[in-house]
């Protein structure tokens, strides 16, 4: 054990996110140490954010995201404001190049308080989802729930964001939708290999949509940011919506998402912190700083 992390409890807009401090040490978070974290009410999360040491010229940090259940996520759109939040308030710095398994990510904090983060570039293809089977077009994909001849979602819209996700497009209200009953059992459809984050979206203009997502390793969420850009991507693609949208997600709070014409999709929203306190990396045993607010 190389002794106790720092580590800062906060949210983006009530996805609940775990910054650990990995930086000048060569372990990594572990997923018993996740799983314990999440098991405690106190530190119960979405996900965890690892900023390690830079492992590439031209970043300043590598960062590792796990979820609740321990598994790995190549992107957190939420997580990674927060990770800039924290960064600025310590650096003074604005700007700032990460690296992550899905590659390398740029961010920004603004004047107002307020974060963006360049996600990347969105995928299609069904081999880069990955979908289990092909698809031509993944504007719509072939997978329901509910009776065969009267399903209660059907037809997704399938897209990577670095992580997969599939978006169910719905009429009526998102609340309506038994989301915690469906969610796992579309999370773990052999349609998706991996697993995947799966969304239910109301486009109410557009430029505006109301979102819910189950999460891939982490369920119920107040908000999810790279579920947030698969929408608006998705909405954009099937003409539902224009290409800069803001979503209403589940915990109340409002994200920006723009899809530019660079192909590059720009994230924004607010982070805030909660409490500090130290935790061993290895199995989650943690402490609250004194000082830390309660
Ligand atoms: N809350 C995150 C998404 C985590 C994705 C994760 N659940 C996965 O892909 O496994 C966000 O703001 O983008």
């Amino acid at each position: 054990m190389a002794g106790t992390a720092p580590f800062a409890k906060m949210n983006g807009i009530g996805n609940e996110i775990i910054v650990a401090d990995m930086r000048g040490r060569a372990d990594r978070v572990t997923a018993a140490a996740a799983v314990a974290l999440n098991a405690d009410a106190s530190t119960r999360f979405d996900q965890i954010m690892a900023i390690h040491d830079a492992r590439t010229p031209g970043t300043a940090y590598f960062v590792d995201i796990l979820n609740s259940d321990g598994s790995g996520a190549q992107a957190c759109g939420n997580g990674m404001r927060c990770v800039v939040q924290a960064l600025a308030a310590e650096t003074g710095e604005k700007t700032f190049t990460f690296e992550t398994v899905a590659g390398i990510l740029n961010a920004r904090e603004h004047a107002d308080g307020s974060i963006s983060v360049d996600m990347g570039t969105p995928r299609f293809g069904w081999r880069d989802i990955p979908l289990a089977e092909e698809f031509r077009d993944t504007r719509m994909i072939e997978l329901q729930v509910g009776p065969i001849d009267a399903p209660v979602l059907h037809s997704p819209s399938a897209v990577s964001m670095g992580n997969p996700h599939a978006i169910f497009w719905v009429d009526a209200d998102v609340w309506t939708y038994e989301l915690d009953r469906f969610g796992p059992l579309l999370e773990n459809h052999p349609i998706f290999p991996e697993r995947a984050n799966i969304t239910i979206a109301q486009v109410t203009s557009p430029d505006s949509m109301i979102i819910r997502t189950w999460e891939r390793g982490a369920g119920l969420t107040k908000a999810c940011g790279s579920a947030s850009c698969a929408a608006v991507v998705a909405a954009a693609r099937t003409r539902r919506t224009g290409r800069s949208v803001n979503l209403l997600t589940p915990g109340g709070g409002t994200l920006h998402v723009e899809w530019r014409e660079d192909d590059h999709v720009i994230l924004t929203g607010a982070a805030e912190w909660e409490f500090s306190g130290s935790f061993d990396p290895s199995t989650g045993q943690w402490a609250r700083d004194t000082e830390s607010a309660a």
